[in-house]
């Protein structure tokens, strides 16, 4: 599941870190990235010993967590990397796959948060590669993409204005990206059944069956 998911950071959120990644220190995004992927990559990351870093980090941490859709896409057990990236004057980054494990923890899910208005660039679209054929996004500043790490991805030049983006990659409790869209899927059908009708025996068995295979799925 390839999901776009609007308001993950509030537009204050998004000015207040758009801010303070004004004020900090970057470095060349070779530096994070694996043998191979770094053959592909043209951008700068906030540097990790930044004085901001780890409370951005946290920010973003708690914004995927906070995010009734985000989570229950997600389903978080544990953060890797959060790495900052700021991409201008005709930088990209390649096709790529993320690394499995990334700081010591698999890479489940990964994420973009877009931190930029998107009129204020031009090109920066992050493309997924599937089988299906290609699919460009270019989300409003605060949204999120969140897609499997399994996935083939490139984010396209940036060919005018400077694209911001918090990156990410998240353990989940469901390691399989087919039982986190079907867990997704249920939860959401028996959320609209509650809205519709309350708590019914309907919703009761749903309740059953979505608690019952997580149990079966996750690793806790
Ligand atoms: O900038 C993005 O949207 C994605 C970055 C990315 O693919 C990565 O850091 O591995
Ligand atoms: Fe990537």
């Amino acid at each position: 599941m390839i999901l776009p998911v609007a308001n993950v950071l509030t537009q204050e959120e998004v000015a207040v870190m758009a801010g303070r990644l004004e004020a900090g220190r970057f470095q060349p995004g070779t530096a994070t990235a694996g043998w191979h992927a770094r053959l592909v990559k043209d951008n700068e990351q906030l540097r990790a010993d930044d004085p901001a870093h780890a409370d951005l980090r946290a920010q973003v941490e708690a914004a995927v967590c906070r995010h009734p859709v985000a989570a229950m896409a997600t389903r978080p057990k544990r953060f890797g990397p959060i790495l900052f990236s700021r991409t201008t004057g005709g930088g990209q980054y390649g096709s790529h796959v993320d690394d499995a494990l990334m700081g010591g923890v698999r890479t489940d899910v990964s994420f973009t948060l877009f931190l930029s208005d998107p009129d204020s660039y031009e090109g920066g679209e992050l493309v997924m590669e599937t089988t299906a054929g290609e699919a460009g996004f270019k989300l409003p500043a605060g949204a999120g993409l969140f897609y499997p790490s399994t996935t083939l991805h490139r984010v396209a030049p940036v060919t005018a204005g400077c694209r911001l983006v918090a990156a990410g990659w998240i353990r989940s409790f469901v390691r399989d990206p087919g039982e986190r869209e079907l867990l997704f899927d249920l939860d959401t059908a028996r959320q609209g059944i509650f809205r519709r009708d309350g708590k019914t025996a309907e919703f009761d068995l749903l309740s059953k069956c979505l608690s019952n295979l997580v149990r079966r799925w996750a690793e806790d």
